[in-house]
């Protein structure tokens, strides 16, 4: 049995997710239809987190090829993403029921198709699934510009989900595949935005939470995916162009698809990036 931790910020984004792996015939871990909204509700021993439980339908007599996925709303940014996940993945190794994959999913801002792109970049209400997660903003402001952390010597910025999962969860979904930036402030100037997007040629989503997930998972040397739908362009702040029940709505149309790609997709040890 394939097990997932999913993480989102907020309770929509996990209502979302229960809501589209539900459509595709979950049902609850206790049995209750999970199209129902019958989630199994699991309260972790820690932190006053409680998951959102749904176990794929297995087809009879192939139990061990169904999911469970575990879908957590553990706060919005970084540092709560990370908390929340680590929580998450210990309490579970500790229940001898450890996970297999990790799984940041939300809404997200889009960035615009750059001068010279030849993709469209990421339009309000599409998806996009990360074969990248970078932190955009971990480093130092210096009088030539922003220096991420690995220029100075630290850590790391970017986490690679397993392209083979990527390629399989964009096809599913219709997704396009390009650099998810993870920040701590969300943009709100076209220059920012034009900043960012220079940095990060391959840029399509603006978020806040997926390195902190990334960093958890590699932790315990867990894959990680990123899969963002998109609210609003990253810009000029401007609330009244947010399109977050859109987001929401194509969050879930995009999750309805993992139970057949996690089922599809093999092993998990294959996942594992050596
Ligand atoms: O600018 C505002 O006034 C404002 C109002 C409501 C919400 C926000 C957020 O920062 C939401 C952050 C939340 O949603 C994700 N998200 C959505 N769009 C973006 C974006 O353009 N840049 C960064 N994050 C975004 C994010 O993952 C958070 O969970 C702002």
């Amino acid at each position: 049995m394939t097990r997932v931790l999913v993480v989102t910020a907020v309770a929509a984004e996990r209502d979302a997710v229960v809501a589209g792996v539900a459509a595709d015939g979950g049902v609850a871990a206790d049995g209750a239809t999970a199209a129902g909204g019958g989630a199994e509700i699991v309260a972790l021993p820690a932190g006053g987190y409680a998951l959102h439980r749904v176990r794929t339908a297995a087809p009879p007599a192939h139990e061990r090829a169904g999911a469970v996925l575990d879908v957590l709303a553990a706060g919005v940014g970084p540092a709560a993403a990370a908390a929340g996940t680590a929580t998450a993945l210990t309490a579970g190794i500790c229940a001898g029921a450890g996970y297999d994959l990790v799984i940041s999913a939300g809404i997200g801002g889009g960035f615009a198709p750059g001068p010279d792109a030849d993709g469209p970049g990421a339009a309000v209400g599409s998806a996009v699934v990360a074969d990248a997660i970078v932190a955009a903003d971990l480093g130092a402001e210096t009088p030539d510009g922003f220096l991420p952390v690995t220029e100075l010597g630290f850590g790391t910025v970017v986490h690679t989900p397993p392209p083979a999962l990527v390629r399989a969860l964009a096809a599913a979904t219709g997704a396009a595949c390009g650099t998810v930036l993870t920040a701590s402030t969300v943009t709100g100037s076209a220059e920012h935005a034009a900043r960012l997007a220079a940095r990060h040629p391959r840029a399509l989503v603006e978020a806040m939470e997926g390195f902190g997930v990334a960093e958890a998972a590699a932790a315990q040397g867990l894959p990680v995916l990123e899969i963002r739908t998109v609210s609003n362009p990253v810009g000029p702040r401007d609330r009244a162009a947010w399109r977050i029940g859109k987001a929401l709505g194509a969050l879930s149309a995009a999750c309805a698809a993992l139970p057949r790609v996690l089922t599809a997709a093999g092993a998990p040890t294959s996942w594992r990036t050596p």
